[in-house]
């Protein structure tokens, strides 16, 4: 279909595995022999769904600066979907394996046509090591008081993991959970949170009682990587928290943000905990409806560096979609910088001790969410236009209640 339409060239992660967030970053930083960039990208994932050919597929689709499409586009697509009567197909050309890196030119229909298949991390470990100090992480892993695991709920994260996580940072394999991506997410959940991670929860103490010592730091990530879970050894951290306090140590922790945050912003039925910590800082603060594409244009604006959403998405400025890895790697930065002069001495300081500390310099904040999975659409939809419909006259809603 690119060829049959005048496509230059398609750039396609090896085993067509590419991470959310590694998609944004290859649009916005790579650049081919030629000095082309992307026009924007195609993303098929079921997210954090259950996937495979009887559950959830999608696509979306982000545009140059890396980000989800606007509605004004999504629209117009949806519109044209409704319209279009026939497309075109390059039939004559022969498939490329892409499981080899490689570039396969062919010439097209309308011109010469390129299929560059390239590898999954490189670009986007490099990305990494420009915002994080791999040094101090790599000490803080490699002390014999800390303990580390991650789960990549056999979503896209597992290429990334053992990259990352083992050959650059020196955790051990073993502290990989579910890190090989299958394409139904070996029958699970992928979504990090306390009911589907549940192999993460318990090895880390929060579910059945074993008598393993739990791992100091767990960590999840989605189907597509851009969603995170952080828990501490027995000990959970909300992601409003979770934002809040990687905003709040971002300046001393991340070399990234050295000179200063541009300000922060979450969405709308995340918890206040971030406008305590700008307040305090006296930071810029938006709180943006529920989509990434809302910090995108804060972002594009030079006005929001830290976001996140309740939904377990966490993300800055370094790219224009959540990221799952980035949250992982702000949290052991946190910890490698407060543990910085203490990884010889009798205690670390834990997760759980700076969710502590937060809480007692800002105070806490709740929210609660509830999930309605596999519902009926057209009576899940009825019921939201009832709420809309009933809002005009509920006194309370649009109220702000301290
Ligand atoms: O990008 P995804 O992981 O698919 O999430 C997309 C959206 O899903 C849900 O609607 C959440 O409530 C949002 O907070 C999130 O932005």
């Amino acid at each position: 279909m690119a060829a049959a339409n005048g496509v230059r060239r398609v750039w396609v992660g090896q085993d067509s595995l590419l991470s959310t967030p590694a998609v944004s970053a290859i649009i916005r930083e790579r650049i081919s022999a030629d000095g082309a960039k992307a026009t924007g990208a195609f993303i098929l994932t079921a997210s954090h769904n259950p996937g495979g050919p009887t559950e959830d597929f999608g696509i979306k689709y982000n545009m140059g600066n890396g980000g989800p499409a606007p509605e004004s586009v999504t629209d117009k697509i949806f519109s044209n979907t409704k319209t279009i009567t026939e497309y075109l197909i390059a039939e004559d050309l022969p498939n490329v394996d892409i499981s080899v890196i490689g570039v396969t030119s062919f010439t097209g229909p309308e011109g010469p046509f390129d299929v560059d298949v390239f590898d999954s991390a490189t670009d986007y470990i490099k990305l990494m090591k420009t915002i994080f100090d791999f040094e101090s992480i790599k000490k803080l892993l490699a002390s014999p008081k800390f303990s580390f695991c991650f789960d990549g709920l056999h979503g896209v994260a597992g290429a990334y993991a053992k990259r990352m996580f083992v050959d650059e940072l020196g955790a051990s394999e073993s502290s990989l959970l579910n890190c090989v991506p299958k394409e139904d997410f070996g029958g699970g959940h992928p979504d990090p949170n306390l009911t589907y991670a549940k192999e993460l929860v318990d090895r880390m103490g929060l579910g059945k009682t074993s008598n393993v010592e739990p791992p100091e730091f767990g960590a999840a990530a989605d189907g597509d990587a851009d969603r995170n879970m952080v828990l501490g050894k027995r000990f959970f951290v909300t992601p409003s928290d979770s934002v809040a306090i990687i905003a709040a140590n971002a300046v001393q922790s991340i070399p990234y943000f050295a000179s200063g945050l541009k300000g922060v912003a979450r969405s709308m039925p995340t918890s206040a905990a971030l406008d305590v910590v700008a307040k305090n800082l006296n930071l810029k603060f938006f709180e943006v409806p529920t989509g990434w594409k809302f910090f995108g244009n804060l972002m594009d604006a030079g006005m929001c560096s830290v976001c996140g959403e309740e939904s377990f998405g966490t993300g800055s400025d370094h790219i224009r979609e959540k990221d799952g890895i980035w949250a992982v790697l702000a949290w052991l930065s946190i910890l490698a910088y407060k543990n910085k002069d203490n990884l010889g001495g009798d205690k670390l300081v834990t997760v759980e001790d700076i969710v502590l500390q937060h809480w007692a310099t800002y105070g806490r904040h709740y929210y609660t969410r509830y999930d309605y999975e596999n519902v009926d659409a057209e009576a899940a939809k009825e019921l939201m236009a009832n709420l809309v419909k009933m809002q005009s006259s509920l006194s309370d809603v649009n109220k702000s209640i301290k």
